[in-house]
């Protein structure tokens, strides 16, 4: 984008989301290595254009309550410069209030000048009238109140209210449009969690340990974690905490032949091999191929060789493994990720009910077809990063349904010490709200 003003670059950022339905890191990856934006202003682009998608509901709301058009009916670069403009004046304590307008009336002029004064004037009446914005009754219409004042899609937040009560519901909400914590997972083959901490203080890096998982590190200093040399030597790999979990739940041991069936880009592939001390033998796949090359790239960095890639659609016989009978298999399962909103805030803006609907199907055929290569004895985890009970417990209650041959292992029996993240039903379930970790859940089956 070669421009050294970070909102012009976070202008041309958000445009191209909100048309071509790109995804912000890869954008923002590719602008912060094109070296242009120096210093404060690289976190300054990183937080317009992720702050922008994760209040973009309540910005457009507050946009229709100064604009006479409506906010679908704007021009697509005067709405998204209005967004930038409003996220400075009410989200960004750092930048003053006449900075943020001054700034973005400067970009009107030269990316809509026709609309430069229609964004001015928004600007400011919606400042001057900020304590006045009137916001849908929390008791006549909840759904409404947690949508516009938390900013996410009602049906999103009709979900989370039926399923959490609305109380808790707006606690969600509330974690859902914050940005997330930055967490890494000790790479165990190279060192232990105190020594990985000690040297991340050394190179000047503030962090804590995971109060869940016993690998995990949440990084407090801001800034890239890739360009320290303790990343480069293979310390450690950016994980969340639930994902780490969810592979503790699986447990893979040394020896063991498992399948990672949707595999890439091989966060958990990477653990079971550390769990595994890299020996036994991971068979990661992925249907698609090009994305392999990121699980091999995470190996070598981390020291690991047991895992072999292939290239595979695993809703589809396994025709292409030799021997493919496993004492454990991971499916990861190709969900709707909205349980890491907080992480990728586009996607909640692009997903319907209907898609979880499909993405369900999907899952469904998958954990299918994998049952038939689990010896007797193995276990599966069925694991998602989303929150809806369709994509999560109704599947693995589908599924037993059909299969007296597996049983549902309770995780606080096998894991008491993490009694606070097990369902009644006994499957995990991490939450941003209750505990700070990104929205997860797995299910530990068993064939008998
Ligand atoms: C949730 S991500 C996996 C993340 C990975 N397990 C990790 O921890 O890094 C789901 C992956 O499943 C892959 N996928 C989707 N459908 C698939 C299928 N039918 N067969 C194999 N892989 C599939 C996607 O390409 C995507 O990389």
């Amino acid at each position: 984008m070669s421009t050294t003003n970070p909102r012009s670059a976070a202008f041309e950022i958000l445009l191209r989301i909100d048309k071509e339905r790109s995804y912000a890191d890869i954008l923002i990856d590719r602008e912060l290595s094109s070296g242009f934006l120096q210093g404060p202003d690289r976190g300054l682009l990183t937080e317009l254009v992720y702050g922008v998608l994760r209040r973009q509901g309540t910005l457009d709301y507050i946009i229709n309550r100064f604009s006479k058009q409506k906010s679908e009916r704007l021009e697509r670069s005067v709405l998204v410069l209005l967004r930038i403009g409003l996220y400075q004046i009410f989200y960004l304590d750092r930048v003053p209030v006449s900075a943020a307008v001054n700034e973005t009336v400067k970009l009107a002029k030269v990316l809509a000048p026709r609309a430069s004064g229609f964004v001015n004037a928004v600007l400011r009446s919606a400042d001057r009238e900020r304590d006045d914005i009137a916001y849908p009754d929390k008791e006549k219409d909840p759904v409404g109140y947690l949508s516009t004042f938390y900013s996410h899609p009602s049906w999103l937040v009709a979900g989370w209210i039926g399923q959490l009560g609305f109380a808790e519901a707006e606690s969600l909400a509330k974690a859902m449009a914050e940005p997330p914590p930055l967490t890494i997972r000790t790479n165990t083959l190279k060192t232990s969690r105190e020594e990985l901490m000690e040297r991340l203080a050394s190179e000047g890096v503030q962090c804590e340990a995971t109060r869940f998982s016993p690998l995990g590190v949440r990084i407090i200093t801001a800034g890239s974690v890739a360009r320290l040399q303790s990343f480069r030597d293979g310390l450690f790999t950016v994980q969340d905490e639930s994902s780490q979990l969810a592979v503790m739940f699986l447990s893979p041991e040394p020896g063991e032949k498992v399948l990672d069936a949707c595999a890439a880009p091989g966060g958990k592939a990477t653990h079971m091999a550390q769990l595994m001390g890299n020996s036994g033998e991971i068979i990661a796949c992925d249907v698609i191929g090009r994305k392999l090359r990121l699980i091999g790239e995470n190996a070598a960095r981390l020291g690991i060789s047991c895992i072999k890639t292939v290239p595979l659609n695993t809703a589809r016989p396994l025709n292409s493994i030799k021997d493919a009978r496993f004492q454990r298999i991971l499916l990861d399962a190709p969900c709707s990720g909205l349980g890491v909103i907080r992480r990728n805030p586009e996607g909640k803006w692009w997903k319907t009910a209907a898609d979880v609907a499909e993405l369900v199907r999907g899952q469904k055929t998958i954990l299918e077809n994998l049952a038939g290569y689990l010896k007797r004895g193995g276990i599966l985890l069925y694991a998602t990063c989303s929150t809806t009970r369709e994509e999560n417990e109704a599947v693995i209650d589908d599924f037993l349904s059909r299969h007296s041959d597996f049983v549902l292992e309770d995780l606080r029996v096998l894991f008491p010490a993490y009694g606070e993240l097990i369902t009644p039903q006994g499957c995990f379930r991490g939450w941003p709200h209750r505990q700070g970790m990104d929205g997860f859940f797995a299910a530990r089956l068993k064939k008998i």
